[in-house]
């Protein structure tokens, strides 16, 4: 088995003894190529590499940008022909976590610690053991990218563009300073003016929505050990789930907040709440550009979003 590992070596908690380990574990099992990451989207076009060459797994040290980028690279069109369907011919991937909040890795079931994780996907390759997972996909403006967790327009969207903004001075990207920016943020963003609505083939049109979290999979993310399930019923195995908000005031705000951090089944209850669950397809337009996020990376501001499932699109060794 070949087997392609991409390393950001500038990823949060990724450093070379890790590296060096996971190396030493990896190249013991299976005939590996690594390669560390130099820049904003290599790590895509080193998996489009690993595709073209015929790897049979693309390993991923990082968070959940790399990921992000790995699996676009693996399911973008060689030469910009049709994306094939179905996971076949596709490296399967791997992924250790090496980010911050590594919200892939830690919905897949790994333990969010590189050397734990090492040992699980060790076992998962002598077993032969594979999941099938589906993604989402993002189009707007003629530009399309594949998701892994989620996606949003609105109030997180901007928080995500504020934590980048700090993280661009230096400072590091912990459960506290999201939760901090997320308050503070609240207090500029406009709760008074919705600007977006959403539509779909057989979705009942819901305007006025001021924030989107779209997701492929449940939790959406973690606050430390404390798993957020906004779209409880989201999975890798169904379509996209949607949660809106109707109203920003701090009375909604806290109860959708106390009912996210839950830990329950139930969809969060609210009249000011609108919900998918499993949808194939639909769209959000705005009455003004609104921030944009997929997977944790800022994304710039938009007027129209379509949200797409891809099922089956990738077998992951967990
Ligand atoms: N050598 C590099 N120098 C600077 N940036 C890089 C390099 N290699 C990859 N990147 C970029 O760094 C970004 C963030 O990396 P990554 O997601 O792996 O770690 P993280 O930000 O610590 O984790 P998380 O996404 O969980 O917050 C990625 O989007 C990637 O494009």
């Amino acid at each position: 088995m070949r087997a392609m590992l991409l390393v950001n070596p500038k990823a949060t908690t990724t450093n070379a003894r890790t590296r060096d380990v996971l190396i030493r574990a990896l190249g013991a099992a299976v005939e590996l190529a690594v390669e560390e990451t130099r820049y904003r989207g290599h790590a895509a076009a080193l998996a489009a590499t690993a595709r073209a060459k015929g790897y049979d797994v693309v390993a991923v040290l990082g968070g959940d940008g790399t990921i992000n980028e790995t699996v676009n690279g693996l399911l973008n069109p060689v030469n910009g022909g049709p994306v094939p369907p179905g996971s076949e011919g596709r490296p399967a991937l791997v992924v250790i976590p090496g980010g911050s909040a590594n919200v892939f890795a830690r919905a897949l079931g790994l333990p969010n610690d590189p050397v734990e994780s090492t040992g699980a996907v060790l076992e998962a390759l002598r077993d032969g053991r594979r999941r099938t997972v589906g993604l989402g996909q993002a189009l707007w403006e003629g530009q399309s990218r594949y998701f892994t967790f989620c996606s949003g327009m609105g109030y997180d969207a901007e928080v995500v563009r504020a934590v980048e903004g700090l993280r661009g001075t230096g400072r590091k990207a912990t459960p506290t300073r999201y939760v901090n920016t997320a308050l503070r943020h609240y207090l500029a963003t406009d709760k008074r003016h919705p600007a977006m609505t959403l539509t779909g083939p057989g979705i009942p049109t819901a305007r006025g929505l001021f924030m989107a979290i779209i997701s492929n999979t449940s939790p959406w993310t973690y606050v430390g050990s404390r798993p957020v399930h906004p779209t409880p019923w989201a999975s890798f195995e169904t379509g996209l789930d949607l949660l809106g908000l109707r109203r920003m005031g701090p009375m909604a705000m806290a109860s959708v907040i106390r009912q996210i951090l839950t830990e329950s089944d139930a969809l969060p209850g609210g009249r000011h709440l609108v919900q998918l669950h499993d949808e194939a397809e639909f769209t959000l337009t705005a009455s003004r550009p609104v921030a944009f996020q997929l997977d944790g990376d800022y994304l710039g501001e938009y007027e129209t979003v379509t949200f797409r499932s891809t099922p089956n699109a990738l077998q992951v060794l967990v």
